[in-house]
């Protein structure tokens, strides 16, 4: 469904991705885990067409998507959620997921469908978003990128800064979306529980490049490869 193909991207004067070849069928849901610096939440920019790509390609069913810019990207079925939990603070939730709902996205799902899938979101459709805890904050974000029905989710640290008796709410919630939808996940994330929780095949970054990848299963023993890699 999604390729990238010997990618190069990164900031005006700093050149952070090198040569990523990467694939992802539908309803796949893959990590890529790297220390701090190694260019993850550049990447998942560059799928999103916030950054721009130096060289290389970006196909989504076939089709070349690599000069696509980022609005036109969530009409072609993705939704992303940037690091930091990114909410308006003095907009209600309701407002929050009627600004989604509203946009020109053809595919909008129904408000009362992310309720169900929140109910904390339910119960606090008329708060303001700076009324939340992080973790609801958190949660309002990632229902903000599921209105417009994407094909593909990207999320960026969905853990950070937030309490980790979150973590299985967040992983369930995530496994119903993917299954029933046939939701594909890029999950970029430092924390190993939701990885392994989650995620099928995990690829590894280092200093802007895709070394290695893993069935996510593998990893949790070995200990070489996460003490190499990611600093535990
Ligand atoms: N706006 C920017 N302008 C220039 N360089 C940047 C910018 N944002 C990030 N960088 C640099 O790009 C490199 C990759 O950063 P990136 O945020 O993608 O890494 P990361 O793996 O997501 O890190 P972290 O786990 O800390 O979020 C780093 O060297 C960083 O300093």
């Amino acid at each position: 469904m999604l390729s990238l193909t010997k990618l190069y991207s990164g900031y005006a004067s700093t050149p952070v991705l090198r040569n990523i070849t990467l694939s992802l069928a539908a309803g796949e849901i893959i990590a890529i885990v790297g220390r701090n610096g190694a260019g993850k939440t550049t990447l998942l920019k560059t799928i999103m067409g916030l950054l721009p790509v130096q060289a290389g390609k970006i196909m989504l069913d076939g089709k070349d998507i690599t000069l696509l810019p980022a609005h036109q990207r969530v009409n072609c079925g993705f939704g992303y959620v940037p690091q930091g939990h990114q909410v308006f603070p003095t907009l209600s939730v309701r407002e929050h997921l009627l600004i989604g709902q509203h946009s020109k996205v053809a595919r909008t799902r129904q408000i009362e469908w992310l309720f169900d899938l929140f109910p904390m979101l339910y119960e606090k459709q008329n708060d303001r978003a700076d009324q939340l805890s992080g973790g609801q904050q958190q949660q309002l974000a990632i229902a903000c990128a599921l209105i417009s029905n994407p094909r593909i989710l990207l999320l960026d640290e969905p853990l950070n800064g937030i309490q980790l008796s979150l973590l299985p709410k967040l992983v369930e919630t995530l496994k119903q979306v993917n299954q029933n939808f046939c939701t594909a996940i890029i999950l970029v994330e430092q924390d190993l529980d939701l990885v392994l929780a989650l995620t099928q095949q995990t690829y590894i970054l280092v200093k802007g490049e895709l070394v290695d990848r893993f069935d996510t299963k593998s990893i949790q023993l070995n200990n070489t490869l996460l003490h190499k890699y990611l600093s535990l």
